[in-house]
């Protein structure tokens, strides 16, 4: 079958209405429109091509990322382009740059550390570009003193850095803070005096983060005047005086708290797109099963296909709308924290902290297993996956390795709990947490699988599973004289509660979402399923802890994987819409096996013969290595 739309037929297949889908995805109409304007936008303009991107060296592939990168910084201001339009534009543009560094941490770390003087000197030059900065935390080693290793955009191109270093004066040390550190000239980018900058060598993959210039920083006498170090939560005067602020020094990482909730969002993106890949491909590709003679089955009608790929799509749609509403308690701490109210400033760490690791660690593993879900096709590179995976994986290291977020957040659980001895009342997140004694002896209530589909038995579940996970640890950490010693002593099982409680928050925010008002045909039902999905395959791969917690019994728990399994048959004639409403060009999808039209066989031949090593017959190499190897061995046989 040549052209046409190989997909139509699965398309017709859908009970809901795709195009409001489409809005409920992308968060409002306005989204949708701005969205959907800027991808065909950056699609239509050849200077955006990026399927060369594996076969460039890293020269040619970094040049090329600057070349895009100003490309597109003169398009923004061609078409005045908002913040949101320049911010989508990017998006689509799909290619790690210096770019992302200056606009996602340099410019948000003086916004939230430096004070208005500093911001009034120091924002309008990098919102008009003239200065280009970069975040540089990380070392090489260990401690806060031997070489900045890895910050994006330090390595070729920034101009400046924001550099968290420790502050000593008189002989004290005051801890780490963010000074401004201007690396290169203004005039010839050459470095200045005492400062030694550059690339760190390749990485993962091929094109992939190579975009990126990570880099090497030292300092050697360097001498940064004392209104650069960033002064809203701490200040040295004149005299070498040091004083602090009436705010929380953690204000200092407030950065993080801003990027890792970007990074949730961005998890549902990279997941939607190889789940969108692995989906369509899946209709498209049929084997073995064939009846009299007929076609053969599509490989999406494999129950072991579904029970893979569909708790998938239930994910990205659960990790979009977790991370619209982290969006909205970043805005919300944010506001507090101008008006000097402190207290929501610990959840939101501890949210942003978990979820990041959490949505990164199940996004990296997801394209890796939408990678295998499209056989061998989907270990070559035109069919999106393996670039999507090198480019994506680093999500579960930079901004804080997973494992130590999550540690971070199980801290914070067993702080909530030791508070509630005093009295103190937990909100938000942990508000379950004052329903404890309830929590520790419920029952669950199922008695035949649809019963699973209540939310408040899911809830209740998952919240008499994590109480009694963070109990347990608590009642643990009790019996070591050492507090410390007993955090590292159990960490392992803290870094499970710690998932546990984050896997709530997504499940809970997926419950809460279909109590809005969501409107087109079938579009809340087909959520509905997806939600419940979504939240009883987590209960089924960590059943372990639902049964030793005693939360659920053994017939409970076979009944949530017969619901399961009939939720997948619910969920099997809309997976093409559902995949369609997140409304990817194939510009950015970047795949052949998952092109709208399902066009896929013919498209795959094509791009065969446009590997540049099939541009001649014979290859480069044949005559010099093959040919003499090949009559020395004719000479033996002859022999
Ligand atoms: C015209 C417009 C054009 C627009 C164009 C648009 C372009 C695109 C825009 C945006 C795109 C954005 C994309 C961004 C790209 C991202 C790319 C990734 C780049 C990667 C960057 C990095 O990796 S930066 C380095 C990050 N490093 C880490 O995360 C290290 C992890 N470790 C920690 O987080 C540690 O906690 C830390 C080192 C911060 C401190 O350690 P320590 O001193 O040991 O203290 P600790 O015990 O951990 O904590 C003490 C205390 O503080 C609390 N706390 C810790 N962190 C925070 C925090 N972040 N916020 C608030 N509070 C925090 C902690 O809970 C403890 O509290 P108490 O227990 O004492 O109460
Ligand atoms: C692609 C990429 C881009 C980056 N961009 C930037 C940037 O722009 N700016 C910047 O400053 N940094 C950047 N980084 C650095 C990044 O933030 C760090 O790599 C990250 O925070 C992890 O720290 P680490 O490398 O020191 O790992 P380590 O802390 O050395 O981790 C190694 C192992 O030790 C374990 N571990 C460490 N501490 C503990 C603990 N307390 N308890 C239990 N286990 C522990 C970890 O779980 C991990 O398994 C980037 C990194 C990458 C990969």
């Amino acid at each position: 079958m040549e052209g046409g739309d190989h997909l139509a037929h699965e398309r017709k297949k859908a009970q809901f209405d795709v195009e409001a889908m489409k809005i409920v995805w992308a968060g409002s109409r306005h989204a949708f429109e701005v969205s959907d304007r800027i991808s065909k936008l950056v699609a239509s303009d050849p200077a955006f091509r990026k399927d060369n991107r594996p076969m460039l060296s890293r020269k040619e592939l970094f040049k090329n990322t600057l070349r895009k990168a100003a490309y597109a910084w003169k398009r923004i201001i061609e078409l005045r382009l908002s913040e949101e339009e320049a911010s989508k534009l990017r998006f689509y543009v799909d290619e790690p740059a210096f770019t992302d560094l200056h606009w996602g941490m340099f410019l948000p770390a003086i916004k939230g550390q430096g004070t208005e003087e500093q911001q009034q000197k120091w924002l309008p030059l990098a919102y008009k570009m003239q200065i280009i900065g970069c975040y540089a935390q990380t070392e090489l080693g260990h401690g806060s003193n031997s070489s900045k290793w890895w910050p994006g955009g330090l390595g070729k191109i920034s101009t400046h850095a924001v550099v968290y270093a420790r502050l000593i004066t008189d002989g004290q040390d005051h801890g780490v803070h963010g000074f401004i550190v201007q690396l290169r000239s203004l005039d010839d980018h050459s470095p200045l005096p005492g400062i030694t900058v550059g690339d760190i060598g390749m990485k993962f993959g091929n094109g992939a983060y190579n975009t990126m210039d990570n880099g090497v920083l030292r300092f050697d006498h360097v001498r940064i005047p004392r209104d650069q170090m960033l002064m809203k939560v701490s200040q040295v005067s004149r005299e070498g005086k040091y004083s602090q602020s009436n705010v929380p020094r953690q204000l200092v990482y407030g950065t993080m708290v801003f990027v890792r909730q970007t990074i949730v969002a961005d998890a549902s993106c990279a997941l939607s797109r190889a789940v969108c890949i692995a989906t369509r491909y899946s209709a498209v590709r049929r084997q073995f099963g064939s009846q009299n003679g007929g076609p053969e089955t599509q490989v999406i009608d494999y129950k072991t296909q579904q029970s893979r790929l569909f708790p998938l799509l239930a994910s990205a749609y659960a990790f979009r709308f977790v991370g619209e509403w982290l969006k909205w308690l970043y805005t919300d701490v944010t506001q507090r924290l101008q008006a000097n109210d402190f207290s929501t400033l610990p959840e939101a760490h501890a949210c942003t902290a978990g979820l990041k690791s959490l949505t990164t660690a199940a996004t990296a593993d997801g394209i890796e297993e939408c990678r295998k879900l499209c056989g061998g096709h989907g270990y070559l590179c035109s069919s999106g996956l393996p670039e999507l995976f090198a480019v994506y994986v680093p999500a579960c290291t930079y901004e804080g390795d997973n494992t130590v977020l999550l540690l971070q957040v199980a801290r914070f659980l067993v702080k909530t709990l030791s508070q509630l001895g005093s009295g103190k009342q937990p909100v938000g997140t942990t508000a379950y947490m004052g329903q404890v004694e309830h929590l520790m002896q419920c029952h669950c209530n199922v008695q035949k699988a649809e019963d699973w589909l209540k939310p408040a038995v899911i809830l209740e579940a998952f919240e008499a599973r994590s109480a009694r996970m963070s109990v347990a640890c608590a009642k643990n950490l009790s019996k070591f004289t050492n507090p410390e010693e007993g955090f590292a002593e159990l960490s392992g099982d803290l870094v499970e509660a710690a998932i546990a409680h984050c896997q709530l928050i997504i499940v809970s925010k997926f419950i809460e979402k279909l109590q809005q008002d969501i409107p087109g045909k079938g579009v809340k039902q087909q959520l509905g399923v997806l939600c419940n999905i979504y939240a009883l395959f987590l209960l089924h791969k960590h059943q372990g802890d639902f049964l030793s917690t005693g939360c659920i019994t053994p017939k409970q728990a076979y009944l949530a994987n017969e619901q399961l399994r009939a939720l997948y048959s619910q969920a099997r004639p809309n997976a093409i819409a559902l995949v369609d409403a997140f409304n990817y060009t194939d510009h950015y999808l970047g795949s052949i096996l998952g092109c709208y039209d399902g066009n896929v066989y013919p498209k795959l031949y094509e791009a065969a013969w446009k590997d540049p090593l099939n541009d001649s017959v014979v290859p480069d190499g044949y005559r010099e290595y093959i040919w003499p190897m090949l009559k020395q061995q004719l000479r033996t046989a002859r022999l």
